[in-house]
């Protein structure tokens, strides 16, 4: 049975005092999310501290947003393993399109991010999806497939939620078709060993359009960007309509 994981990520939003803000508001209206829904907050790093010792004894769980591969060393900007687990964190993001686009980051080091989150006991949430132009070229298929190959070499799959990310569907408000999301999740899945991956779709998702496609059947979740930085609106995602 695959579980339901429901990320927001932040991106370069919220400092500290922003984050408990959000918590103070978000929390309570949780009250009522069914258990087998997992939430995930995908923060600063500034704020995994503070959100940890906040989350505490609550059914939120918290995420990086990158992990390097290495467990010290002169890598500027980047944060270990251990950095990680010592404030409570139990995900990381690896291979997010921003990552890619903006830091040179390639599926070899994606691959060894998410290895290394898994040796120091982290889930990896790892990101995959095409461009515009890939898409418009019908590469979609091929693309995903060599980014699955070569992200996930040595990676335990039993400990792994991946993100379906159409990278022209993020932060545009173009989100793509819930059955289509469908579809390719449903190709992703055919080509994993394990049939018990969590695959979320992320690309605009909104409170708006949630409903519609967690009543997909091949969609598990949903990685959330922009609508997750508004409480009320974050927690109607989390409390999607089942159908
Ligand atoms: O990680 C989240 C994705 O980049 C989606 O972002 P978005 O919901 O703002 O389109």
């Amino acid at each position: 049975m695959r579980r339901v994981v429901i990320a927001g990520n932040w991106k370069m939003h919220k400092t500290q005092a922003e984050s408990l803000e959000f918590l103070q508001s978000f929390l309570p209206k949780l009250e009522n999310t069914p258990e087998d829904r997992e939430v995930i907050l995908c923060a600063p790093y500034t704020d995994l501290g503070m959100m940890s010792k906040n989350l505490h004894g609550t059914r939120v769980r918290l995420s990086s947003q990158n992990v390097h591969w290495e467990e010290s060393g002169a890598f500027t900007g980047e944060i270990s393993p251990a950095m990680l687990t010592e404030v409570g964190v139990t995900y990381a993001v690896v291979g997010h399109s921003e990552r890619r686009q903006y830091f040179g980051e390639t599926d070899e080091t994606v691959n060894l991010r998410a290895r290394a989150a898994q040796k120091a006991g982290l889930t990896p949430i790892l990101c995959v999806g095409e461009s515009k132009e890939q898409r418009d070229a019908g590469k979609t298929e091929t693309v995903i497939s060599e980014q699955l190959k070569a992200d996930l070499a040595g990676v335990d799959l039993s400990r792994l939620v991946i993100a379906y990310e159409p990278i022209w569907a993020i932060g545009t408000g173009d989100t793509c078709e819930a059955k289509e999301a469908n579809r390719v999740i449903g190709l992703i899945r055919s080509q994993l060993s394990s049939g018990d991956i969590p695959i979320q779709y992320g690309g605009s998702v909104k409170s708006s359009n949630i409903d519609e496609i967690m009543a997909q059947p091949e969609i598990d979740g949903a990685l959330v960007g922009g609508a997750s930085l508004d409480p009320e609106g974050f927690a109607r995602i989390v409390n999607y309509q089942s159908v």
